[in-house]
């Protein structure tokens, strides 16, 4: 039986990740002259969203790729939003596209996604990357749930034989960004895929039967220690801003000094999924410049 209590170390994966980008990203420009560019579109002045934009461009030249940041108002239209994905679709020097979301009330997310070229829908959220990667086919993998499987497969191989195969997984969460998507490739390493949702009935008890337990809810500390299995891989989504003792604090969706001792490896909250999002965004965008351009796509970092 393998060691319990381990934490995952999200960034520093991460940082290795990035590494090996810059690293193609160089070799791109040496033979091929091309700089991967993304671009990013943020609509009003929410100030979480400011920072985290913010982070994503510096992020994203650190690896040597090109960034831009549209900033629109939050009274701008869709149709003027629609415009201006059009534009960017039309640029040949646009590689990657990221509408951040949420976006504004007025405007249909689904709406904005789908104008976006799906081959520069570096978010994987388009219904044809959505569709694609359900069938099995090339897709742009949204990049949550991309990270989370290659810090899920690393750990297995850290602490076990590394095989997914018919394990079971449970996750707490059904969104088209994070839940649906981490199903699909859970699936695709041949788990047994339970999606749990705020309906689902007597939740703590199916996440004791998960090998596998992904929580993605949006809700700090949710899911309790003793709905964790013993000796159970945990990757908590969750990125929640919280108050304590009148300071600003990030928690997961998991109560993680609680599952700790439970858990074989567990994400932490900060530095776990979070810095994998950012770097299988840029990851996406290089394959995506590779693909608009002809390239051959390199393999898995
Ligand atoms: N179209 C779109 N695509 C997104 O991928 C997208 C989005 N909209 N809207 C907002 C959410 C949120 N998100 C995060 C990614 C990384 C961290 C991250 O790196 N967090 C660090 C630092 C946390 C901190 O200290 O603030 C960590 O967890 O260690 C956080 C949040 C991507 N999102």
């Amino acid at each position: 039986m393998s060691a319990r209590g381990n934490i995952i170390d999200g960034f520093g994966y991460a940082k290795g990740l990035r590494e090996r980008i810059a690293g193609r990203v160089a070799t791109l420009k040496a033979e091929h002259g091309l700089t991967p560019c993304l671009v990013v579109v943020i609509v009003g002045e929410d100030p979480a969203s400011q920072i985290y934009v913010k982070n994503k461009g510096e992020t994203t030249k650190a690896v040597g790729m090109e960034s831009r940041t549209i900033v629109l108002p939050a009274d701008t239209t869709e149709a003027d939003l629609l415009k201006l994905i059009g534009e960017l679709n039309a640029d040949t020097g646009v590689n990657g596209i990221l509408v951040q979301l949420p976006l504004p009330a007025h405007m249909s997310s689904l709406k904005v996604i789908d104008a976006i070229d799906p081959l520069k829908d570096v978010d994987g959220f388009h219904v044809q990357n959505a569709g694609r990667l359900a069938v099995g086919l090339d897709a742009i993998v949204p990049c949550t749930p991309l990270g989370s499987l290659m810090l899920l497969k690393d750990a297995l191989k850290t602490h076990d034989d590394g095989n997914l195969s018919g394990l079971n997984a449970v996750i707490v969460g059904r969104s088209n960004i994070v839940g649906k998507p981490m199903a699909q490739l859970l699936l695709n390493e041949n788990c047994t895929v339970t999606i749990a949702h705020s309906r689902t009935a007597n939740l703590p008890d199916l996440c004791r039967t998960a090998d596998v337990l992904v929580a993605a809810v949006g809700r700090p500390k949710f899911i309790q220690g003793d709905w964790v299995k013993d000796g159970a891989y945990v990757i908590d989504v969750g990125i929640n801003r919280i108050e304590v003792d009148g300071k600003n604090k990030i928690v997961g969706d998991v109560d993680f000094d609680a599952a700790l001792p439970r858990a074989t490896a567990i994400t932490p909250v900060p530095k776990g999924v979070g810095p994998m999002t950012i770097a299988c965004l840029l990851n996406n965008t290089l394959q995506a410049a590779c693909v608009q351009h002809g390239l051959p796509v390199p393999g898995d970092l």
